[in-house]
C-alpha cells in the first residue's frame, strides 16, 4: 500500500505577520527552520524515499531540511504551490477592505469558480494538487514519498479526499510543519482510492504552531 506523507512548510515571516503569501514568498523564521528540523527528527525512521516539494522558497527550504534527515534527495513540482491569491498577495489580512475581504471569503466558502481577481479557483487548485498526488502512484514499488506543500493547498487536497467540495469552507487546521498521511487503499471492501490516515499532526513540535488565521 502506498503511503504518502504531507507536510506544510515551516512558519515564515509573513505567516507570523499575517500577510497573504499565495504564490509570493517569504523566508522561514528561526522558528520555522526549527519546526522543519523537528519534522526531520520525526520522520527519519519512516523509510521516506522521495521528498517532493512545491518550488516556492519556503517549501524548498523546509524540504531540504527534511530530506537531509531522511538521507534522500528533493525534487520540485509546481503543482504543489499554494493557491494563487491574485491581487491580495503580499497584503496584511488586517488591512483588507470589505470588498477585498469578501473576495477572500468567496474563495474558501463560495462557488467552484470563485476566485480573487487575477487568482485561481479552488477547483483549479484541487485538480493540480490531485494530479501531483496521483503522480506518486507512478513511483517504483516500495516508494514512500513525502510531499511538502502549503496550508490551503493541502487542506483542499485532504478535504476533497474526504469528499468535501474543493471550495468548502476551510475546516482542516493544517498548521506549519504539521504532518498528514494519505494511503492509496486497494481492498475487497473499498473501491480503490485515497484514504486519510492522519491529518494535521503536530505532536512532534515542541511549541504549538499557530495557524496564521488564529493569530
Ligand atoms: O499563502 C499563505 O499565506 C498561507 C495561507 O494559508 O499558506 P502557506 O503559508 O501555507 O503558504
Amino acid at each position: 500500500m502506498l503511503q504518502v506523507y504531507l507536510v506544510r512548510h515551516g512558519e515564515t515571516q509573513w505567516n507570523a505577520e499575517r500577510r497573504i503569501q499565495g504564490q509570493s514568498d517569504s523566508p522561514l523564521t528561526a522558528k520555522g527552520e526549527q519546526q522543519a528540523v523537528q519534522v526531520g527528527d520525526r520522520v527519519r525512521t519512516y523509510g521516506i524515499t522521495h521528498v517532493i516539494a512545491s518550488d516556492l522558497g519556503r517549501t524548498r527550504r523546509t524540504a531540504e531540511i527534511i530530506a537531509d534527515a531522511c538521507g534522500c534527495g528533493v525534487t520540485f513540482d509546481a503543482r504543489l504551490r499554494e493557491l494563487d491569491m491574485g491581487v491580495l498577495e503580499q497584503r496584511h489580512l488586517d488591512s483588507l477592505s470589505a470588498e477585498e475581504e469578501a473576495w477572500r471569503r468567496l474563495v474558501v466558502n463560495g462557488t467552484p469558480d470563485g476566485r480573487i481577481p487575477e487568482g485561481e479557483s479552488m477547483q483549479e487548485l484541487s485538480v493540480r494538487m490531485r494530479a501531483a498526488l496521483n503522480a506518486c502512484l507512478d513511483l517504483p514499488a516500495g516508494s514512500r514519498p513525502l510531499l511538502v506543500s502549503h496550508g490551503i493547498a493541502l487542506g483542499c487536497l485532504v478535504g476533497t479526499i474526504l469528499g468535501l467540495p474543493a471550495h468548502a469552507e476551510r475546516r482542516l487546521r493544517l498548521r506549519n510543519c504539521s504532518i498528514s498521511r494519505v494511503d492509496y487503499q486497494e481492498s475487497l471492501w473499498l473501491a480503490p482510492g485515497w484514504v486519510v490516515e492522519t491529518a494535521g499532526d503536530v505532536s512532534h513540535l515542541d511549541t504549538p504552531a499557530l495557524d496564521e488565521l488564529q493569530r
